[in-house]
């Protein structure tokens, strides 16, 4: 954890240096993707010296992340029908992260990405961006790149991969659900482990970020993401005979870890994807 810009999305470096830390530290994740090896890594924080107040900062904003992601997850719980407790458990011992993004100008913004289009591998994603803008999510419908446009002092709403015109009653009306719970606006992007948890009641969403030749750009991601031990897998309550479970389960430690592992190097093969546990006749 800490400093590093050699972050790869697909295989191709992004335009972007980063800051991670570990909101229980340490965590512990498994040391290799191997399905039979038992082995534990310890990650621990690595913060700078400087400036002084830097680590306090950063812990108390992770703290109440970690707060309203919990009142999220319970929000989402309870729209699946489902008491709000229901996810509480596979959190634990979360191996949730949080990362400053920072985004130097680029020179020839129309090849490079600040990064690449990929799904968050988290449960839920808080994000907080500054008001430069860059941020773009893909319509499900026609494919376009549709700009997440930043709104001063707020998270933003980014519900599923329908954010705009294509979302459906069922998310357009948890998206105002939420904002008159919490009376803000803020961002939630539901990701792949929300995606089979509720066999695709809630939708991932794919996003990525440019960069421009002028302006530097920063986002804070937090990324809620379940205990290593988690087997990740339809919720029974949600299966039955008409919505057979469309996903086989995967143990949360191991697609953590294989995915981190691609994304640092340059890969011949793309890097693993939930869609690699999808039941296929479904
Ligand atoms: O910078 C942003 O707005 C989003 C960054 C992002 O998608 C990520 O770090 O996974
Ligand atoms: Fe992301």
């Amino acid at each position: 954890m800490g400093y590093h810009d050699s972050e790869h999305t697909k295989n191709v470096r992004d335009w972007k240096e980063v800051f991670d830390f570990l909101l229980q530290d340490p965590t512990f994740v498994p040391a290799s993707p191997e399905p039979e090896d038992k082995e534990m890594r310890k990650l621990t924080n690595q913060w700078p010296e400087n400036p002084p107040e830097f680590r306090a900062i950063c812990q108390e904003y992770a703290q109440e992340v970690e707060k309203l992601s919990y009142k999220l997850l319970e929000l989402i719980s309870l729209s699946l029908g489902l008491p709000a407790d229901r996810f509480n458990g596979y959190f634990k011992d979360h191996t949730a992260m949080l990362r400053l993004n920072y985004y130097p100008p680029c020179p020839c913004p129309d090849l490079a990405l600040g990064v690449g289009r990929h799904k968050d591998a988290s449960a839920l994603t808080v994000l907080a961006q500054d008001d430069v803008g860059g941020l773009q999510v893909k319509r499900k419908s026609d494919g376009e790149w549709i700009p997440v446009k930043p709104i001063p002092n707020t998270f933003i709403i980014n519900v599923g991969d329908t954010i705009q015109v294509t979302m459906d009653s069922f998310l357009l009306n948890f998206g105002q659900v939420f904002l008159q719970l919490l009376g803000d606006t803020f961002s939630n992007l539901f990701h792949d482990i929300l995606k089979v948890w509720s066999n695709e009641l809630y939708e991932s969403v794919e996003h990525r970020v440019v960069v421009n030749s002028e302006r530097e750009r920063f986002s804070i991601p937090t990324f809620f993401f379940p205990s290593h031990c988690v087997m990740v897998k339809p919720l029974e309550e949600l299966v039955n005979e008409q919505n057979p479970a469309k996903y086989k389960e995967y143990n949360f430690g191991k697609f953590f870890v294989a995915r981190n592992r691609s994304d640092y190097k340059k890969l011949q093969v793309e890097n693993i994807q939930i869609d690699h546990f999808k039941i296929s006749n479904n």
